[in-house]
């Protein structure tokens, strides 16, 4: 039987030497662990020798704390009677049972996938609408992801008899209704529901992908329990080589995994501003066990900012022929930025790459998702027609991803929005993907069928109508899309006029 634990005990180990704490009723020892938190050792030492449950639960599911935790550090079962009654460590602000769930809009009020983020900001805590929505620094890149889709043009033709359309696809022997996917993104359950078990039933519903993130809120057997068919994985390499390597064996034996996306554009995780300026008001408002994290890395204690640790940022292209070894499964490149890199993961073998810039999440200023796609078209086509190119960042719009695979993508990843739908659970993620009919009775009880609004299916069928294609994989083209106004932003591969500067001895 669990041994059973009176509050009074557990709040005796609150010191970074022996740090105790109660998730879900249960008693862990985190002396060690904390350490290795990856998210960040702050979080868990603040709430040393307390309940952590609220916190844990925004970010984690149930089981991954009994799972991933050795049973050698399970303390016990915290004694009931002996728990304060009021939680003394949180805020309403990290309080996941405070969402404000009341002020929420009706799902069937969510027309576009802006709405799902404005309804988000209604509903989620502070803290997880800065963890999501924050990009690098300014932001520069996160937005210029959009802007660039924006100063995009298509170029409709008409008269082309646009009765029935087809958006079908397949991507590594998936089949996909459309050509969309789920972006990884780690910690999902930060943006609701059953965070990425939610996303893997949503993506099956919908016809589409999931791609889960090595950083992900639950176990990854439940993620892939809760995945019928198909999946992608995304691999952050680890320190530990070992645990990468049993990540990939797992993946392998599912059966369902058909890809593995490396993720290469953050080997340490960049300055994520809003995330840290909450944290850091949070930390003045929280009490238990002061943070012993001190040094430049900090840089206001952000939660995304410290998540890095396990990330190996020695990692370089000999990290394919490694995963060559390890695996029979397409091994993808993501975080590609310039047409250089892509020919070096064309000629290392690799059986795809992803265009992204994180979502704006890695260097700031770094180019648009977008424009990376127009570099390669421009600086080596050879790449984008003998494997898999995926994009994301910034899309939004159906006619943007129109866009993309005019311009030779294979398929389109979206991160935020699907976190944002995730305040309406599973049903929020099938409005983004497909359209559902549904029965209701109107005020004199009669029964009609409604169609709830649907969104990216609506979108991307409306953009190839209005312009004139009916089979989005076979007719995209770049004869439906305008550049001019980002061509000039589109650099040739050395710079035009700049040399680097060998200076020979010290002006000083
Ligand atoms: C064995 C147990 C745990 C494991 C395996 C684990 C794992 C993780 C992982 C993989 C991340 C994601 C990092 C990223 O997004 O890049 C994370 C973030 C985080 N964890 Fe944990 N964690 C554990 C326990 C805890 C506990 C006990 C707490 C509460 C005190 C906690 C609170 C958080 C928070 C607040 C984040 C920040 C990002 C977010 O909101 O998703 N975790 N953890
Ligand atoms: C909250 C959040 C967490 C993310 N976590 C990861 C991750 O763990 N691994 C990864 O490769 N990319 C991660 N990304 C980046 C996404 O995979 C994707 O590149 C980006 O979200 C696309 O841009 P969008 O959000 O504008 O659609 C994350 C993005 C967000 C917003």
């Amino acid at each position: 039987m669990s041994k059973s634990v009176e509050f009074s005990e557990l709040a005796k180990h609150n010191s970074v030497d022996d740090l105790w704490i109660a998730v879900n009723g249960k008693v862990y020892d985190v002396t060690k662990f904390a350490q290795e938190h990856p998210g960040g050792p702050d979080v868990i030492y603040e709430y040393g020798g307390s309940d952590a449950s609220s916190t844990y639960n925004e970010a984690h599911g149930p089981s991954l704390i009994t799972k991933a935790l050795d049973a050698k550090f399970h303390v016990g079962s915290i004694d009931p009677k002996t728990s304060p009654k009021k939680p003394e460590i949180g805020t309403k602000e990290l309080d996941g049972e405070k969402r404000k769930s009341e002020e929420r809009p009706s799902l069937d009020s969510i027309i576009n996938l802006d709405d799902f983020e404005r309804a988000a900001t209604k509903s989620l805590s502070e803290k997880a609408i800065a963890f999501i929505g924050s990009g690098s620094n300014d932001n520069f890149t996160r937005d210029a992801n959009r802007s660039a889709l924006n100063n995009i043009w298509l170029r409709p033709r008409v008269m082309k008899n646009v009765k029935t359309v087809s958006t079908a696809t397949t991507l590594f022997g998936a089949k996909l209704e459309l050509p969309v996917y789920i972006s990884p993104t780690g910690g999902a359950r930060t943006g609701g529901a059953e965070g990425e078990l939610t996303l893997a039933r949503g993506a099956a519903a919908g016809g589409i992908i999931h791609c889960f993130a090595t950083p992900s809120s639950y176990p990854y057997d439940e993620i892939l329990d809760a995945t019928p068919q198909q999946a992608l994985f995304q691999l952050y390499v680890n320190k530990d080589r070992a645990q990468s390597e049993a990540a990939i064996r797992q993946m392998d034996a599912s059966g369902k995994v058909k890809a593995i996306l490396v993720t290469v554009d953050t080997p340490i995780v960049s300055k994520r501003e809003a995330d840290e300026r909450v944290k850091s008001n949070e930390v003045i408002a929280i009490g238990g066990v002061k943070t012993t994290v001190t040094g430049a890395d900090k840089k206001g204690g952000g939660l995304a900012r410290q998540s890095s640790g396990f990330i190996d940022p020695s990692v370089d292209w000999s990290i394919i022929p490694w995963l060559r070894g390890l695996t029979s499964l397409p091994v993808l490149v993501k975080g590609i930025q310039t047409a250089a890199d892509a020919r070096i993961a064309h000629s290392m073998g690799c059986d795809g790459i992803v265009l992204s810039n994180h979502g704006g999440r890695a260097a700031d200023h770094a180019p648009p998702a977008i424009l990376i796609l127009l570099e390669l078209q421009k600086h080596c086509p050879e790449v984008l027609s003998s494997m898999e190119v995926l994009v994301d960042g910034g899309f939004r719009r159906g006619a943007d991803i129109v866009k993309a695979i005019c311009l030779g993508a294979s398929a389109v990843g979206l991160g935020r929005s699907f976190l944002f739908s995730l305040s309406y659970g599973q049903q929020g993620v099938e409005r983004i993907i497909e359209s559902k009919f549904l029965w209701i009775f109107d005020m004199t009880l009669v029964k009609k069928l409604i169609i709830l609004p649907k969104v990216l299916r609506d979108e991307i069928e409306t953009a190839m109508r209005l312009c004139g294609m009916t089979d989005l994989m076979r007719d995209a083209h770049p004869r439906f899309i305008n550049t001019n106004r980002v061509d000039q932003l589109i650099p040739e591969e050395e710079h035009p006029y700049a040399r680097k500067i060998v200076r020979d001895k010290s002006r000083l």
